[in-house]
């Protein structure tokens, strides 16, 4: 089976609420000239159609960059645009149910926030995981309390698959998800709120290497 490669070093998920009125796909373009790897669109408030012309507009950046596009929760929006992949949390359409509707090729990201969601993940199904919150976030109104290194190191050593940290990462504290194992960082409000959104990426890259 070959998936579509991907790379977790600095992943961008997008917030519309933050990026102050610029045009979404300039901040996405301008994050992965400065280094984003990997692109989430997670909007939780856009209707079907917003969102399917805000991904189309996304996939216009990405794709000459060779990024790929990854939709946060929506199978459906995926599928029109055509866009690599989905991710889910643990409330969401389930993982194994995303694989069947978008095929062995996509990339199916899974959001884990404690250790005994683990047994459930199926390496076959689950192409990387996402593992927080790292660090308390204001960005995700529903987010759990932050894991204590511990559990992230015990998450990270328990998973077949490759980890990404989210929550409440920055520049300044990015070298902490480093060092607990994690093989990359995702972000929101460090790159979608930043005055320069290029300069940030490149910070959150060296911060983070
Ligand atoms: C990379 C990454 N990790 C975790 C999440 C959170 O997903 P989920 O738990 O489904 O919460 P929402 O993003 O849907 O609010 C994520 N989106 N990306
Ligand atoms: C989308 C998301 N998921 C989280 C999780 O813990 O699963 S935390 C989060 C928001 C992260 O935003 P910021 O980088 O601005 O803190
Ligand atoms: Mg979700």
């Amino acid at each position: 089976m070959t998936r579509r490669p991907f790379d977790l070093s600095l992943y961008l998920v997008t917030d519309p609420a933050l990026v102050r009125g610029r045009p979404l796909e300039a901040v996405v373009a301008a994050a992965v000239d400065g280094g984003a790897t990997l692109v989430q669109l997670r909007d939780k408030t856009a209707d079907t159609g917003a969102l399917i012309a805000t991904a189309a507009r996304l996939l216009d950046v990405l794709r000459p960059r060779g990024v790929p596009l990854v939709i946060n929760d929506r199978v459906d929006v995926a599928l029109a645009v055509g866009a690599d992949g989905v991710h889910v949390g643990q409330s969401d359409m389930p993982a194994a149910t995303v694989r069947r509707l978008l095929g062995e090729h996509a990339i199916v990201g899974l959001s884990v926030t404690r250790e005994a969601e683990l047994a459930a993940v199926d390496p076959a199904v689950v192409d990387y995981l996402g593992v927080g919150p790292v660090f308390a976030t204001a960005t995700k109104a529903d987010a759990a309390a932050p894991l204590d290194d511990a559990t992230i190191r015990r998450i990270v050593a328990a998973s077949r698959l490759p980890t990404v940290g989210i929550g409440g990462i920055h520049a300044g504290n990015a070298g902490r998800p480093r060092a607990l194992g994690l093989d990359g960082i995702a972000v929101v409000s460090a790159v979608c709120a930043a005055a320069d959104p290029g300069a940030a990426a490149r910070s959150l890259r060296a911060a983070f290497a």
